[in-house]
């Protein structure tokens, strides 16, 4: 029978400084993991299209096929020489002649236990003339990701899917209890909704929510807000980075987590709205 997992586990996030050249992400980011580790971190996340600039026209060049490539070897290999879990950012993935934004999650053998394909696509118009048109190259995964480890059960959203709030409930109902979201929030919709997005699902869903951002680069093509964040259940901020690399611990308590599931039982409630027949007329409960 598999061993209880433990009650308290450290989690990380490397909020790595993502450039140009591949092979230095790949380099930075394995010694970033190597420090988390070294900080007692058994599960450990990087960013979203850690291996590339945030930009849908380079995603082709720099994208990979499991079990092939570079940054999917290197995430194996950091996996199982620093014995942790290791959640791989995301990446653009080839499979045929499609590209999906992935994140692939890898247990401390280094093997494969997790793919999250992103579900919901970054196509938008924002205020102030900002557009991205993540399927111009991507297309869009089929489905939420939650899995079973030896710190308990974990979920991997990719960025953009963390404003679906159905989305993460059906993780919550598979079992997660942390919720690792890679994720490049820019510098319009991240002052106004990352933290709040953060703290939302968690409180929703009595859940922990890592985001893992990378780190802000004011000379980049799309200039990522930084920020990564650990919230408690509680909706407490109990990790914050800055704009900057680093590397951001926290710990994850998981008997506070049922203890909060049982002052506050959300998840035995079957809500109005579940239950109601709609109605469309808005005439209330009743009237
Ligand atoms: O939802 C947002 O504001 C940012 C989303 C995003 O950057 C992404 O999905 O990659």
């Amino acid at each position: 029978m598999a061993a209880k997992p433990p009650s308290r586990f450290r989690v990380a996030v490397c909020q790595l400084d993502v450039r140009h050249d591949k092979r230095e992400n790949l380099a930075r980011a394995r010694e970033l993991v190597h420090r988390a580790a070294r900080r007692g971190a058994e599960l450990v996340a990087l960013p979203e299209m850690f291996v590339c600039p945030y930009a849908a026209e380079l995603f082709p060049r720099y994208a990979e096929s499991y079990p092939g490539g570079e940054a999917l070897q290197m995430l194996s290999q950091a996996a199982r020489e620093e014995r942790l879990y290791l959640v791989g950012g995301s990446i653009p993935e080839r499979e045929g002649d499609r590209l999906y934004n992935a994140s692939f999650v890898f247990d401390p053998e280094g093997k494969l236990i997790a793919r999250h394909r992103k579900v919901h696509l970054f196509d938008v118009d924002l205020p102030g003339g900002f557009s991205f048109r993540e399927s111009a190259t991507l297309s869009a995964g089929s489905g939420p990701t939650v899995f079973s480890t030896a710190l308990g059960t974990i979920g991997v959203a990719i960025c953009f899917d963390i404003r679906f709030p159905a989305f993460f409930r059906e993780m919550a109902r598979r079992g997660a209890e942390v919720i690792v979201i890679p994720g490049a929030f820019n510098m319009i919709t991240g002052p106004a909704h990352w933290e709040l997005l953060l703290r939302a699902r968690a409180v929703d869903n009595q859940i922990y929510t890592v985001g893992a951002a990378p780190a802000r680069n004011p000379a980049a093509p799309y200039v990522a807000f930084g920020h990564s964040m650990v919230v408690s259940p509680w909706a407490e901020v109990i990790a914050r980075a800055g704009p900057e690399e680093t590397i951001l611990t926290a710990e994850i308590d998981r008997e506070y987590l049922k203890n909060i599931r049982q002052k506050l039982p959300l998840a035995a409630e079957k809500s109005a709205a579940e239950g109601c027949s709609g109605d469309r007329n808005g005439k209330g409960n009743g009237v």
